[in-house]
């Protein structure tokens, strides 16, 4: 199913509408296929190539998540939870104050206030760009820069973590970090001064970031690649990352079933992208470890429903799984929490070979020589 899906290009991510009740979509597509999927395996294969080709046809919302419903017949949410997952999907392009019933369910913490109001906005972003339409514009987007290859550079020509400097005005947990903000003028401090790669938030309603941002840094003249730091639920977002010209997507553990990481780390793959795939906990870690095609792990040090942030996590972690992750030959980035070159030595000791680095530099007067500062020396570049 999976590989039908991909070969289609579909987008196989949102979870159907009304996961909080056992109700099920009123989508022309699903009703087509929910009556027609009744009946032996193959037969409900063969209607769900149907409904995909209708979907297809139609530009309806239509996904994996709905098939795997319909051929398990669990509801997505239940699937999630049995694999760790806390946040539940809705699927209703509306915000929670706005619903009767089951849509005034309340978020249980920020990371699933955070998806809900990414669903209204990925649908409402769908409406005016389908995905045939974000695919094209993502074929004439500037060349993918190779991420990876630059963080391997960094590190080997540093002998220290390669950073990632992140670009980010605001954050739930800290509120405004930078009323100074000019993203290119931060890209270009971040390039002069010896970061590998930069990440830039795009989410506005929580961080104050914006595509523009990316898309403005990437078109500056600044040559290092980019991470589209973003919650993705959907790869129709990955499309329109690459569109403006990200080299990099965000995948969270924490948020996608282990058939949506799959899918969307191929996706990624196929458009010469690299995801770094991130996780907070040992069982998160292991989902990740089965998926082929994994290139790139970041451990955040922040647990996203709690805010804390502790730096052991990187170096449990590393403990745990080492070794499964060298003999994977998979790169790891320590995220989130880290302020000074004795932090930063830490999670090297622990085994990453890059940093994701947010507030300790947009906070610094120079976010650029606040580099320095992080490793204790300066960066060649
Ligand atoms: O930064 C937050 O408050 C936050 C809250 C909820 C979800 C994600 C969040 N941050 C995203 C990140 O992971 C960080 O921006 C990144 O790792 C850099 O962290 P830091 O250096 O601590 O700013």
């Amino acid at each position: 199913m999976e590989s039908l899906l991909a070969a289609a290009h579909l987008q196989p991510v949102a979870f159907s509408p009304a996961p909080l009740s056992s109700s099920t979509s009123s989508s022309r597509s699903s009703s087509v296929v929910r009556g027609a999927c009744r009946g032996s395996h193959a037969v409900r294969c063969a209607y769900a190539k149907d409904a995909i080709l209708y979907a297809l046809e139609h530009d309806e919302m239509f996904n994996s998540d709905e098939v795997i419903q319909w051929e398990s017949g669990k509801n997505i949410n239940t699937i999630a939870a049995a694999q760790g997952i806390s946040i539940r999907r809705r699927c209703r392009p509306r915000y929670p104050s706005e619903g009767t019933g089951d849509d005034k369910a309340v978020p249980r913490h920020i990371l699933e206030q955070i998806v809900w109001d990414k669903e209204v906005e990925v649908s409402q972003r769908k409406a005016k760009k389908p995905l045939r339409d974000v695919m094209e514009s993502s074929e004439h987007a500037p060349p993918v820069r190779d991420f990876i290859g630059a963080l391997t550079t960094a590190y080997v020509r540093n002998s220290v973590p390669a950073l990632i400097a992140e670009i980010k005005k605001a954050s739930p947990s800290r509120g405004v970090l930078r009323e100074n903000f000019n993203p290119v003028e931060i890209a270009q401090a971040y390039e002069e001064n010896g970061a590998a790669c930069i990440s830039i938030l795009t989410d506005e309603r929580h961080f104050q970031g914006s595509y523009e941002h990316l898309e403005t840094v990437r078109n500056s003249g600044v040559k290092l690649p980019i991470l589209c730091k973003e919650f993705i639920i959907d790869s129709w977002q990955i499309y329109y990352a690459r569109s403006k010209g990200a080299d990099a997507i965000l995948l969270i553990a924490a948020v996608l079933p282990d058939l949506d990481l799959k899918y969307m780390v191929r996706v990624c793959n196929n458009l010469g992208m690299t995801a770094l795939v991130e996780v907070h906990d040992e069982r998160e870690l292991d989902r990740v470890l089965k998926i082929d095609g994994v290139k790139l792990i970041g451990i955040n040090n922040r647990n996203l429903e709690t805010f804390v942030v502790d730096t052991l996590n990187t170096r449990m972690l590393m403990e745990k799984r080492g070794d499964d992750i060298r003999e994977k030959g998979i790169l790891v980035v320590g995220e989130s929490g880290l302020f000074t070159a004795e932090d930063v030595a830490y999670v090297h000791r622990a085994g990453v070979s890059s940093i994701l680095v947010g507030e300790s530099l947009m906070k610094a007067e120079d976010p650029g020589r606040a580099i320095a500062g992080l490793f204790g020396k300066e960066l060649l570049h």
